[in-house]
């Protein structure tokens, strides 16, 4: 299946508001939707995990209550018998798409012991192996109130957590609304959406509010205390709506929807190399079209390239410069100097018949290439 992949293992958060539309109950059209995306993800090669809400919303659809769900006690009675349901739907829905899902209840007190990390971990890791979609929840019986260090308290943090746990590209977030604005929309008319986050500073935190709904939990105030968490550990995390037509393929693809905040922490073994610049053997200038692709992580082909300078050989890293001589990034060269002058501004279908040895389309390979 070709399906563009950016990112390669992601933690995708479905949210309380998403999954309900705000009605109280399951909407298994939209549930149906995410699914399909998930698993034309998976096809691809993605390796997913998801984070999910709503069993205090199906809890409460099951059992036909309908009072206000401010006491603890409550909420984890909806919990327990809601889950049983929510993972019922999911595995109907992934069924139909030929995949199995397991289900992970987990704790605060779970992760902050090594053991119980390191268990989590490689569970998890595990079952991404086997091609097994691990659907996550707050373990909402056991974690109470009462007992602070127990609890993540929010599906948000939670799903931060399982990204650092996991070592995720991507965190996506999923609401029912589009990313993080000026103001709440929800009271403030003039909003806008803030379609990147470099760094989250004070400013950035008291644009956030918290939910309207009952069922939910923490609303912008705790999507901006996980994207912290997640970005700190060197993970992008993307703030979407659910409800946009095919919003995972979209971001997963390189799309600039939905909020973005760029990761702080400290990148990978292979992409500190990269970034660190100490054995660059040369560089190649290339035009406007080829920057904006490589800045929405696309592979640099040799249309694009209009200079090339140094005596690097193929495997060597090598500096990528915009028309104006600006550092755009570091990529591990695909060709040698020599080849890559004869093929630069070719098409690379042109490619094979310019050189006697191809080694494919790219000069540099999206997963080869840092834009710094
Ligand atoms: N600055 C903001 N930008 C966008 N949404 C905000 C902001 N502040 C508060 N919100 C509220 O956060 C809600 C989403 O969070 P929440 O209700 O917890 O959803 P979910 O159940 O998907 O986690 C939005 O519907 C919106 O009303
Ligand atoms: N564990 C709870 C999740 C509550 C929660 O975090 O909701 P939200 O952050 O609004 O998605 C449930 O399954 O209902």
């Amino acid at each position: 299946m070709n399906v563009k992949l950016c990112y390669r293992r992601i933690v995708i958060k479905l949210g309380t508001n998403l999954l309900t539309g705000g009605s109280g109950r399951l909407d298994q059209l939209v549930m149906g939707e995410l699914v399909a995306q998930i698993a034309r993800l998976a096809a691809g090669g993605a390796e997913i995990a998801v984070v999910t809400s709503g069993a205090i919303a199906a809890g409460k659809e099951k059992l036909g209550l309908y009072k206000k769900l401010r006491d603890m006690p409550y909420r984890q009675v909806l919990a327990s018998v809601g889950q049983s349901r929510l993972m019922n739907v999911y595995d109907g829905l992934f069924n139909a798409h030929g995949l199995t899902v397991a289900q992970a209840l987990l704790t605060r007190t779970d992760l902050n012991d090594r053991s119980g990390y390191l268990n989590a971990r490689n569970t998890l890791l595990a079952l991404m192996e086997l091609g097994v979609i691990s659907i996550i929840n707050e373990n909402d019986v056991v974690a109470v109130d009462e007992i602070q260090e127990a609890k993540f308290g929010d599906n948000d943090n939670l799903s931060a957590m399982v990204a650092n746990l996991i070592d995720a590209d991507l965190l996506l977030m999923l609401s029912d609304i589009d990313g993080l604005y000026t103001g709440n929309p929800r009271s403030d008319k003039n909003a806008r959406l803030i379609p990147l986050v470099e760094r989250i500073t004070p400013d950035i935190e008291a644009l956030a509010d918290g939910t309207w709904s009952d069922a939910a939990t923490g609303g912008m105030v705790t999507k901006i205390e996980a994207a912290r968490l997640a970005t700190a550990s060197g993970v992008r995390v993307v703030i979407a709506s659910g409800r946009e037509p095919d919003i995972i393929g979209r971001i997963v693809g390189g799309e600039a929807a939905g909020t973005h905040f760029l990761p702080q922490g400290e990148p990978d073994a292979r992409r500190r190399w990269l970034l660190s610049g100490l054995a660059v053997k040369g560089r190649v200038s290339i035009d406007e079209g080829a920057a904006q692709a490589v800045g929405r992580c696309g592979s640099l082909l040799p249309a694009g390239i209009t200079g090339v300078d140094g005596t690097f050989k193929r495997g060597d890293i090598i500096r990528v410069l915009n028309s104006e001589g600006v550092l755009l990034g570091y990529g591990i060269a695909n060709y040698d100097a020599a080849d890559t002058e004869r093929i630069k501004g070719l098409h690379s279908g042109k490619i094979a018949e310019t050189l006697s040895r191809s080694y494919g389309a790219e000069v540099i390979h999206h997963n080869n290439l840092v834009i710094c």
